[in-house]
């Protein structure tokens, strides 16, 4: 299976809900950057649904990160989804990582996602796209959207997914990290700075940007409520959004909770070679600042998980 990262191009947080979740308005975004999910009968078959985990990557600092054991979410969702179906059989997992991990660009939930899908396949579940997108969203708010993919807007605690009119195809440049910064800790930092956050609300001149394909309206768009909350916890990435900035992307914004860096950087109604001008000079400036593990460049918007 292979399953994209998303960036979110709005994320508004309203007040913690009596589960601890904070009520979202996020708008999510599929991008050309996959980790790649094998999932396969395990031999000799044991008595688990789960039998071996294995990832490989480019990132050694990001690997180091990915556990290995039954709290792996792409495991999560195997033993999930074989617990409330009762069939399946031992499998082998594995992840070919190149989404960032803990760099808010949902990994860990895109791999989920594509170990629900594999894992129905292979057991012949055949369950209905409902029930996935239930067992999603049991195992966490971002794992509906992995499945999802293309442009959505999520509602609840993000997981309520509808999809969002998108039919531009835009270029980004992500900055990743050497270091993670945990959700949760993201959504205190958040709660601290802002006591009295307002009902969430679609942005309607993010949503029209998006529907005519303005790149350059999209890029003016562009919001994170969790971004003061990421910059507090690493003050280190304003300079990051700063030289992305000055070297021409035409819009920046840290992605999710952080601490990737998001830059948009064209459309595909503009010139080609305009675009790709920019995005040199995108990335050089990135790599300048000496603070990024990694500069990738990718495409949105892209499908769901899908079986290759
Ligand atoms: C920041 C985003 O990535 C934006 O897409 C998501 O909201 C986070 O989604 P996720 O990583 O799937 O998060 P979950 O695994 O559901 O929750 C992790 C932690 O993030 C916080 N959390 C998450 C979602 C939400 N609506 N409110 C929260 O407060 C909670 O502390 C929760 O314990
Ligand atoms: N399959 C997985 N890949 C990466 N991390 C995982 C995985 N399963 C569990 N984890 C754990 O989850 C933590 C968060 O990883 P993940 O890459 O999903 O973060 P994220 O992209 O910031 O998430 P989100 O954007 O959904 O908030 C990691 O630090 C790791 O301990």
């Amino acid at each position: 299976m292979r399953v994209p990262a998303k960036v979110n191009l709005q994320l508004a947080v309203g007040p913690r809900r009596e589960d601890g979740f904070h009520a979202l308005v996020n708008v999510f975004h599929a991008v050309s950057l996959f980790d790649e999910v094998t999932v396969k009968a395990a031999s000799p078959r044991q008595s688990h649904a789960l039998t071996a985990l294995t990832a490989t990557g480019q990132s050694e600092s990001h690997l180091a990160r990915v556990p290995l054991d039954e709290t792996n979410l792409a495991a999560r969702a195997a033993l999930l989804l074989a617990e409330e179906t009762g069939s399946g059989f031992p499998v082998d997992i594995h992840l070919d990582k190149h989404i960032p991990v803990a760099g808010g660009m949902a990994g860990g939930s895109a791999d989920a996602a594509a170990a629900l899908v594999a894992c129905d396949r292979l057991w012949g579940c055949g369950l209905s796209r409902e029930r996935l997108l239930d067992l999603a969203a049991r195992l966490g708010s971002d794992v509906a959207f992995g499945l999802v993919g293309d442009t959505a807007v999520g509602t609840g605690r993000g997981e309520l997914l509808d999809p969002m009119a998108s039919p531009g195809r835009y270029r980004w440049v992500f900055a990743l990290s050497t270091r993670g910064l945990s959700t949760a800790d993201v959504f205190g930092e958040y709660d601290r700075l802002r006591p009295d956050a307002p009902d969430p609300r679609l942005d309607l001149a993010l949503q029209q940007a998006l529907a005519s394909g303005d790149a350059e309206a999209l890029g003016r768009s562009l919001s994170n409520d969790l971004q003061p909350a990421a910059l507090s916890l690493l003050p280190e990435l304003q300079r990051t959004l700063d030289a992305g900035r000055s070297a021409g992307a035409i819009g920046a914004l840290v992605s999710g909770s952080g601490p990737t860096c998001a830059f948009l950087i064209g459309g595909g109604g503009e010139d080609a070679a305009l675009v790709a001008e920019r995005e040199a000079e995108v990335v050089a400036a990135l790599w300048a600042t000496g603070m990024c593990e990694q500069v990738v460049a990718a495409d949105g918007d892209v499908p769901g998980a899908t079986v290759l």
